[in-house]
Parts: C-alpha cells; structure tokens; sequence
C-alpha cells in the first residue's frame, strides 16, 4: 500500500508541479510580450475605448461578500425562504439527501471492509472464499448504485424547490404595487434586476446545493474515520489530522476572500452584457432603419471586453488560488495523513507492535486506507471553502435585491439627488398625503418634484369634478407626464394634499402604447385576463367587437379569423407589439379604455397617431361613456372636447381654467 500511495502522491506531484510551471511561464510570456512588442495576435478588441454605456450604477457600492458573520445570517435568512419550516417537503429532501450521505458513506466503509477480505483471500490463494466475497460484492452493487442516484434526485429536487420558493418570494415583492417599475425608474443600487431574478437566484440554490453534499459527506467522512481510528490508534492520530484542518481551512479562507468580491463582480458584468443584447432586440427596428448596428456592435464589444477581462483575472486568481488549495489541501493533507498514522507504528509497547509482522501490515493497510480517506475528506473540506466564498457572493447578490425590494416596498429609495433632502423647504419624498374619494381629483399645494429632486412646479392647486375635461398643456418637459406619473402614484408626493379614486377607476394610456403576451382579446381587456372578464360579467366578445368598431379596428377580427392564421379571432396569438402599427397600437388602447369604464381616464398624447377624424369619434364615445378625461395633446383639434385646461409654462408656473369661446387654443 504504501509504495503504492507514494508513488501516486509523486505522480500526482510531478503534474501539479508541470502544472504550475506552464501556468508561470505563459503568464511571464504574456507580460514579455507585452512589454517588448512580441509578434501581436490579431486584436479581438477594437481600439475605440471611448464608448460609456453603463447606466445608473456609475460606481457601484459593492456589496461586502466575506465568509463572516454577516455572511451567514444572510444565508440563514434566505434558505429560511427556501426551506419554510421543518415539517415542509423542502426539509424531507434535506433529509433525505443527509441520509443518502450517511448511506454513502456506510457503502465507502463496506467497500473497503469488502475490497480487503478479497483481497486477503486471493493472496491466501482461497479460491472458495474469493468466489463467495466476489459474489457478495456483486451483488451489493446495485444498491450502491442506488443509494448513489437517490443522493443526485435529492440534490437535484432540492435545488428546483429551493429556487422556487426563493424566486416566489422575489417575484412576489417585485411585482407588489409599483416596485418593479420604482426599482428602475425612482432607485440606482440594481441596474439589472433581471439578472439577479434569474441567474443570480439559480446559482445561489446550485452553489447552496453543492456546498450541503460538499461539506455534509467529508464531515461524516471525518466523524467515521475519526471514530474508527480513535478507537484503534489512540486519539493522537485523528487529532494531528483534525489540527490540520483547522489551520489549513482558515488559512485558505483568508486567502480566498477576493473570490467573494470578484464572484458578485462577474455577476453584474454578466447581467450588463446581457441588458445591452436584449436592448439590441428590443430596438432592433429602429437600430435596423438608422444601420446603426456598427455603433451598437461597438457597444456590445466594448461591455464584452469588459466582461472576459474580468474573467481572465479572475481566473487567473482562481488558478494562482488553486495551485496552494491543491497544495495543502491535497497533498500536505496525505503527508500529514502518513505522519499521523505512522505514530503508533513507531512506539514502543504500543498495542499493535504486539502482532506479527503479517498482522501488523494488514492492520497498516486497512488504517492506511482509512487515513486516505480521512486525509480526501479533509481534502474535500478544505476545498470546499472555495465554493464557501462564492456562494458569499452569490448570497451578497440576493440580499441585496432582497434589501432593495424591502426597501423600495416601505417607499424608501436611494438616489444621487440634485439637492439637499434633508434640509428642503418643498418637503421630502412621500411626506404628501393622498386622501381616496370617488369622482374628484384634487391637488391640494401639491409641488411637481422629479426623482432627482427637481422642482418643476413649486405648489399645484385645483380640482377636477366628474364630466369636468382638461386639457393639459405646456412646452416639452414643463412636467405634463410628471402630474400623471404622481397621480398615478408612480412617484412619491413631496407634500400637500392629494385627493383622487381609489386606483382602479384611473386608467392611464401612455404615449407608447404596449401590448401584452397573449390573444387579441388580451390586448382589448389588458390587465385583465379571459377568467376575470367572465368573473365580472360586465362585457362579452360581442362588446369587445363593439369597442373594436369603435376605433376602426373591426377588420383586425376578420383578418385573424381567417384560415391559416395562429390560433382562432379572439383566441388569436401574435407579437402584437410588432405585428401592429403605431395607430393601431394607439387604437386598441383607446378600445382598452372602453372596456374598463374607468371614472377618469388620463391620455398622455396617445392618439398623436390616430387620425384626426377617428380621434374625434373616440373622444365623443369617453363623453357618452361617462368617461372624463385629462389630455395632454398639441392637437388644437382636441380642445373642443375639453371644458377646463391646465397650462404649465415650463418656469414653475401654471394656469387652470375654463376653456371660453375667447380662450386662445393653441397646439398644431
Ligand atoms: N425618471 C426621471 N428621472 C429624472 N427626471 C425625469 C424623469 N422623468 C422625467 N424627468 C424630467 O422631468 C421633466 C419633465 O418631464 P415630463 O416627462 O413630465 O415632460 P412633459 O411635459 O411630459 O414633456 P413632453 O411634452 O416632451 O412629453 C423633464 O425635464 C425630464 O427630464
């Protein structure tokens, strides 16, 4: 045996060392190149290194991501999402995967118990009793095989219901209220919460997953064997090992904690990488009629490049990491081993020098596969921080939405702003007070603030009744879209009083229409679904035709009716967004409007492509409908529908009152 491990532990050795001498010499061909001009590859990168891209995170506060305390009440808190209680199925798979590890482990002990009785047999040349161990052996097999398979369902089943319920409860506060939309718009700490919702949460389960079966097995590794060593070397042996342990992992540990960092670094690059393609699709028309599509590879290139420079350093850190983690990890861990189990051989008087020498090599060989395996477990435990560290950035990555969302739920945002919060005469955000009451809209003293603290009118005054129209008016940027967004309550009220409908009898038609996933009847009902229509009771296909003729849609319901085309005419699916014109996007929002009924309704210049005269009958339908409506519009066209209009001039002041037949009307 021992010959045997020594030369493994050389050959094994001998890589590692031809190992890191490759690495140390590429590395220092790479810097020779680099400083005497070697003869250059052709650059993947262009030379451009102008191009800015990155939006909002300017310097992003990096969240701490240390194996510490504060590590572990982070995770403490997430897997207390993921695994709900003790009694929950989530808590049987931990269970069952802690059982599957003990199994294992008792199959280790078996097979080596096993391997050196057929061992002993062939070298006593027992034909008989090899047979009978062999057979033993070959039939134990398949439960092996079993054990191990039920070890990889557990892990895996474990991994999906943790991610899900860590996902439902992100999902659930991202898509409570307004916060996903306060999370781009009114907050700066995540630029891309699609990447932490997705990528981010699935490698914190899988990291989480494979840390449990990483340090679980090697730890019931080392309580076996130091058991069973104790027990017949003495407590010395197992000590020596256990003492290496501790010094080895905390000494691995403070040298690995970059990966932690670097791990939440390579996250966020992916994730910008990943916002510039979709923005890429998103656009791809507009990119498509400029031929923008060098500036935009520009753009992408340059985030790319960025992205594989980070790799590449952190990869050689992992590298330069990895050469002192296989070091001590592995192969100072045997030679300890071999120490360790050399002790009691080297005694005088000690229980096993009592044999002969046949016995004391069988006793050697059976204790010097059990110290292999000590010395892998410890090995294993060792390495295992490794993946300790990065799952500290990956549990830094979800906390850290996690916080956000919290946050942005309790209506706290984190802003750079233009001005002094603290000590602002206008007030702070959600100071103001918003009162529900049906068929009013008033604002009360009501100041104009943007997220960045811009004051665009310092106190707002007036009041809408029920049948009341105003048009809102001003020059670009006056705040026209900024009244609506606080009406809406998308933006906190700095202060004074705001008096309006419960949210639901509002709807707000913005200035680019959006269609949703789904039938054309999807389009029509938005937000509402097929069941919640039905539940209601309150319109029916025949009505939805109705609102279509209304806009001078109705042909839309033949022409997907017709054969050959996807799904049936309501029940039909598309990409509305890209399969409609802008006026016809505008137009199935305004039919959207019929639907709902809504006690006001706020148009922020959604018919800008409708022409005029089917504009003019939509209007005319709101009024018969009961439906009133704030316009912003620089239609002239349109002041006829309206009674009252609210003029801003773009210098902090404004003008409510009603439209008379002297009243200028302006607008194109
Ligand atoms: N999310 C935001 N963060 C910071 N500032 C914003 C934000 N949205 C709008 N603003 C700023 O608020 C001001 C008013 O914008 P708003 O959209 O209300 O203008 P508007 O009157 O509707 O203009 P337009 O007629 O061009 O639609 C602008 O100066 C704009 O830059």
């Amino acid at each position: 045996m021992a010959p045997t491990l020594s030369k493994l532990v050389t050959r094994r050795s001998t890589a590692s060392a031809a190992a890191v001498v490759a690495v140390l010499w590429l590395l220092s061909r790479k810097r020779s190149k680099k400083r005497f001009g070697g003869t250059k590859p052709k650059n993947p990168w262009p030379a451009n290194t102008d191009i800015q891209y990155v939006i909002k995170e300017e310097k992003p506060k990096r969240p701490k991501a240390h194996v510490d305390g504060e590590f572990f009440k982070q995770l403490r808190q997430l897997l207390a999402i993921g695994i709900p209680g003790v009694f929950t199925p989530e808590a049987g798979y931990v269970f069952l995967v802690a059982a599957a590890l003990v199994s294992r482990s008792l199959c280790d002990l078996w097979l080596i118990h096993t391997g050196t009785l057929i061992e002993t047999s062939i070298v006593n040349m027992d034909a008989e009793l090899f047979k009978k161990r062999l057979f033993r052996f070959m039939a134990t097999l398949p439960v092996i095989s079993v054990v191990n398979n039920i070890l990889k369902y557990g892990l895996g089943e474990m991994k999906l219901r943790l991610r899900t319920n860590i996902s439902r409860f992100l999902m659930d506060q991202y898509l409570k209220g307004f916060t996903y939309y306060k999370m781009s718009n009114l907050d700066t700490r995540i630029a891309n919460p699609d990447q932490l919702l997705t990528t981010d949460v699935d490698k914190f389960c899988e990291s989480c997953t494979d840390l449990y079966s990483n340090i679980a097995k090697p730890m019931l590794d080392i309580f076996i064997y130091v058991y069973r060593l104790t027990s017949s070397l003495g407590g010395q042996t197992p000590l020596i090992m256990l003492s290496y342990l501790l010094l080895a992992g905390g000494f691995l540990t403070h040298l690995r904690k970059p990966i932690g960092a670097l791990t939440v670094k390579e996250q966020r690059l992916e994730g910008e990488y990943r916002h510039i393609h979709s923005r890429l699709i998103t656009n791809s028309e507009e990119i498509a009629f400029y031929q923008g599509n060098s500036r935009e590879k520009l753009t992408l290139i340059a985030s790319f490049h960025k992205l594989v420079t980070h790799l590449r350093k952190f990869l050689e850190f992992k590298v330069a990491i990895g050469v002192v983690d296989n070091f001590i990890g592995k192969y100072v861990a045997t030679v300890v081993g071999f120490y360790a189990v050399s002790i009691p051989f080297f005694q005088k008087n000690h229980p096993l020098l009592s044999g002969t020498p046949d016995h004391r090599f069988k006793s050697y060989y059976t204790y010097g596969r059990m110290l292999v395996k000590l010395a892998e477990a410890i090995g294993r435990l060792v390495l295992a921080g490794r993946e300790m560290t990065r799952l500290a950035g990956f549990t830094a990555r979800v906390t850290e939405i996690r916080k956000v969302l919290t946050d942005l739920n309790d209506n706290k945002y984190e802003r750079t702003m233009m001005i002094d919060i603290k000590n602002n005469p206008i007030g702070s955000p959600g100071a103001g007070k918003i009162l529900a009451k049906d068929n009013i809209i008033r604002f009360e003293r009501v100041p104009l603030v943007t997220p960045n603290g811009d004051v665009l009118v310092k106190e707002l005054s007036f009041e809408v009744k029920s049948g009341m129209n105003v048009l809102v008016c001003g020059p670009n940027g006056c705040g026209k879209s900024s009244l609506f967004r606080i009406l809406g309550e998308l933006w906190p009220l700095w202060a004074g009083v705001m008096t309006k409908p419960p949210r639901g009898k509002l709807f707000y038609i913005p200035q680019r229409p959006y269609m949703t996933l789904g039938t054309l009847r999807d389009q029509v009902i938005y937000p509402h679904t097929r069941a919640e229509m039905i539940r209601r009771g309150n319109a029916k296909d025949e009505d939805l035709q109705k609102y279509l003729d209304l806009v001078q849609l109705g042909h839309l319901l033949e022409r997907e009716t017709q054969p050959g085309s996807e799904g049936h005419g309501w029940d039909a699916v598309a990409d509305w967004m890209d399969v409609l014109s802008g006026g016809e996007k505008q137009r199935i929002a305004m039919a959207r409007l019929f639907y709902h009924k809504p006690q006001f309704a706020i148009l922020d210049e959604c018919t800008s492509a409708v022409s005029v005269d089917v504009e003019d009958s939509m209007y005319s339908y709101c009024k018969k409908a009961n439906i009133t409506l704030f316009t912003v519009s620089h239609r002239r066209s349109l002041w006829k529908h309206h009674e009252y209009y609210l003029q801003m001039d773009g210098r902090g002041s404004f003008e409510f009152k009603p439209i008379e037949p002297d009243t200028e009307e302006f607008g194109s």
